[in-house]
């Protein structure tokens, strides 16, 4: 079983998009604490196990960040499940959560099974868009929508997605503050180990997606800069 909670740094890797079988190795061979599969648009059974199997030949933990229900992909060490918080599209808050219970209820092991409190940051990433993501007003309101997350839902992660763009460090601090208890994820356009140690020292992990298609070498250093941060509590 895996334990989410002493990862600092993570890489997301989008079944949509191509990656090569060198960088793909250094990749999950560069120290970081586990490969997130997943992303909003283009993801199907197929590329979603095509990406795992590859990745699978690695000892680093892998989980499937479940965002279509024709992608459900078993042998991924877990499952990560997104709750969108600030959703304006009600659709999205539980519909498919409820259809993918109904389908795949009696082979579900709840113990790999966590689910995210998502809040979606960015109004123009494909995600804000698919899920008409209401704004953010302020740092209060980011905070109020993480303590909803936690006090309220009891939700064990609150992921704050800048997916595509660099966030604002003091929302993420007020997402900290509102999620005692609980596990933050930063992700959203770090591109320099600057900007991932920055938001190392905010949040429990950092999730580097996009510049590794971009600038690989780039990615990488998000590692040790990851690592060498201690976070600020
Ligand atoms: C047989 C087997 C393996 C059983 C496993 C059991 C299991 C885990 C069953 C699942 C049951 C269940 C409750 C499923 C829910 C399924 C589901 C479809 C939930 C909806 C999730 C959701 C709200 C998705 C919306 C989109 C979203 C939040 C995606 C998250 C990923 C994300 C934002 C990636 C970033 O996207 P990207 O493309 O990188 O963005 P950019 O273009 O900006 O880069
Ligand atoms: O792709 P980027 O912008 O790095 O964001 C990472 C991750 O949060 C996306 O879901
Ligand atoms: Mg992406």
């Amino acid at each position: 079983m895996i334990d989410y909670r002493g990862w600092r740094h993570t890489f997301k890797l989008d079944p949509d998009k191509a990656i090569g079988d060198e960088a793909l190795e250094a990749l999950c061979e560069s120290g970081t604490d586990a490969i997130l599969v997943g992303g909003t648009y283009g993801v199907t059974y197929d590329n979603t196990l095509e990406l795992m199997s590859r990745i699978r030949r690695y000892a680093v933990p892998t989980v499937l960040e479940i965002s279509s229900l024709d992608a459900v992909v078993p042998g991924f060490d877990a499952y990560f499940i997104p709750l969108v918080l600030n959703a304006g599209d009600p659709d999205w808050i539980f519909a498919p959560h409820v259809s993918g219970l109904k389908a795949y209820g009696s082979y579900i092991h709840w113990e790999e099974i966590f689910t995210e409190g998502y809040l979606i940051a960015n109004p123009a990433a494909g995600v804000a868009q698919l899920t008409k993501a209401r704004p953010i007003a302020d740092s209060e309101e980011a905070k109020a929508y993480a303590q909803v997350a936690v006090n309220i839902c009891r939700l064990p992660i609150v992921y704050v997605e800048y997916s595509g763009t660099y966030g604002d460090p003091e929302l993420v601090r007020a997402c900290r503050a509102g999620a005692e208890g609980a596990h933050l994820f930063y992700g959203g356009g770090i591109r320099t180990p600057q900007q991932a140690a920055e938001m190392a020292a905010i949040a429990d992990t950092v999730v580097v997606g996009n510049v590794i298609y971009d600038d690989l070498q780039a990615a990488l250093a998000t590692v040790a800069a990851v690592k060498g941060v201690q976070k600020k509590r």
